[in-house]
């Protein structure tokens, strides 16, 4: 079943399954900043400072279309930073870059999304005094003016109000939200507000669609929904790019994986082999260099070095990367990602500030 009620907007190969499609996603080799067949963003020279520290400083990136792509890096990698300047939401001191081949210099965020660029938050921006129903509304509207009116005021949407009202529906229903849909957002757990908001963003009838940490503060009841949910964008044509901080979600979803560290990209590849890479190793656990992160014994190995390591936050409350079940074989890992592992990152290898709490996605 579509996620729209008509046949969505994506532009599609003839006769090509966007599960099974195997053919390579990188145009030559796999490096940092290599070239995509089929790239959906462009993304050049673009850099972001904050006072001293170069938080974004991205030679070359292309985001390869049709595809699930993970971009994962140790805290304060860039990687919202990153989502920010791509959207709209944050503006760089130098750069350009092009989503289906168009600049997207200047553009604000709202016409990004119109544009079918779309995103969500590390903290859900759902709106906790609307409905369900009005915050799907929100999603719909075509001018920034009309936005509240048209969400709170039916009768506001000419002829559009039927085809909007039964879009909302049809997703609300795929995200399990429809016996919710007059309860205020407000009234919602943390993962029924991320599925609220993905929901929304869809009504744009989206093209790439961009999940800033999805899986934080999820409880794990939803996971395996929210992991269907992603894994359906792709089926129905869309592009995904998601930051995570669970490798379990990379290496369970991702086609392909990005590497930041201290706002360069320096890995690129299939979640494999990216997980092998030493410079991947390197930016998440420092000294350990020896391990396989594409292995489970490997896993397992590092688990037990880091929870030996009286530095290391393995085996506590903070721990995320290296999730506690592949310690204890069962305890939940910690979703939220908070205090990740995380040696040669500008936060130090504690991970003090805790990103995931603060608000930081400046509208
Ligand atoms: N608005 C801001 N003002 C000042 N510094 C900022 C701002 N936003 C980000 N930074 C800094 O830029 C760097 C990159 O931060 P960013 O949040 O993009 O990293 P991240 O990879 O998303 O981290 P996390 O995984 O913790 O979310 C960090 O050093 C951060 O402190």
């Amino acid at each position: 079943m579509s996620m729209h009620s008509e046949e969505p907007a994506t532009s599609g190969e003839a006769g090509v399954d966007y599960m099974t499609d195997t053919r390579p996603i990188a145009a030559g080799e796999a490096a940092p900043g290599c070239k995509k067949r089929d790239p959906i963003v462009v993304a050049e020279n673009v850099t972001r400072s904050f006072g001293g520290i170069n938080a974004v400083d991205v030679e070359y990136l292309e985001i390869p279309r049709h595809k699930i792509t993970a971009l994962i890096g140790p805290n304060g990698a860039g990687k919202t930073t990153l989502f920010n300047l791509l959207t709209g939401f944050d503006t760089p001191n130098t750069g350009k870059w092009q989503f289906e081949g168009k600049s997207l210099a200047g553009v604000s965020p709202y016409k990004v999304a119109r544009m079918g660029m779309v995103r969500t938050f590390q903290l859900t921006k759902v709106m906790g005094k609307l409905t369900v129903m009005e915050n799907m509304r929100l999603g719909a509207a075509n001018q920034p003016g009309e936005r509240l009116s048209k969400a709170l005021f039916k009768g506001m949407w000419g002829g559009r109000e039927k085809q909007i009202t039964d879009e909302a529906n049809v997703l609300l229903e795929k995200f399990k939200l429809d016996a919710k849909k007059d309860d205020y957002a407000a009234s919602l757990s943390g993962g029924q507000r991320k599925l609220l908001e993905m929901a929304r963003s869809l009504m744009v009838r989206p093209k790439l669609v961009m999940l800033d940490e999805p899986m934080a503060g999820v409880n794990p009841a939803l996971t395996q929904s929210l992991l269907d949910h992603i894994k359906n964008l792709k089926a129905e044509g869309m592009t995904v790019l998601f930051v995570e901080h669970d490798m379990h979600m990379v290496r369970h979803i991702a086609d392909w994986v990005v590497v930041m560290a201290e706002g360069k990209v320096v890995a690129e590849g299939p979640p494999g082999e990216v997980m092998k890479n030493p410079a991947v190793i390197d930016a998440y656990l420092g000294a350990h260099h020896d391990v396989d992160l594409g292995d489970s014994e490997g896993l397992k190995e590092l688990a037990a070095e880091l929870v030996a390591d009286e530095e290391s936050i393995v085996g506590t409350e903070n721990a995320g990367i290296i999730s506690l079940d592949v310690v204890a074989g069962e305890a939940e890992p910690d979703r939220r990602g908070t205090g990740r592992h995380q040696a040669g990152s500008p936060h130090g290898r504690h991970g003090s500030t805790d990103t995931g709490s603060t608000e930081k996605d400046g509208q």
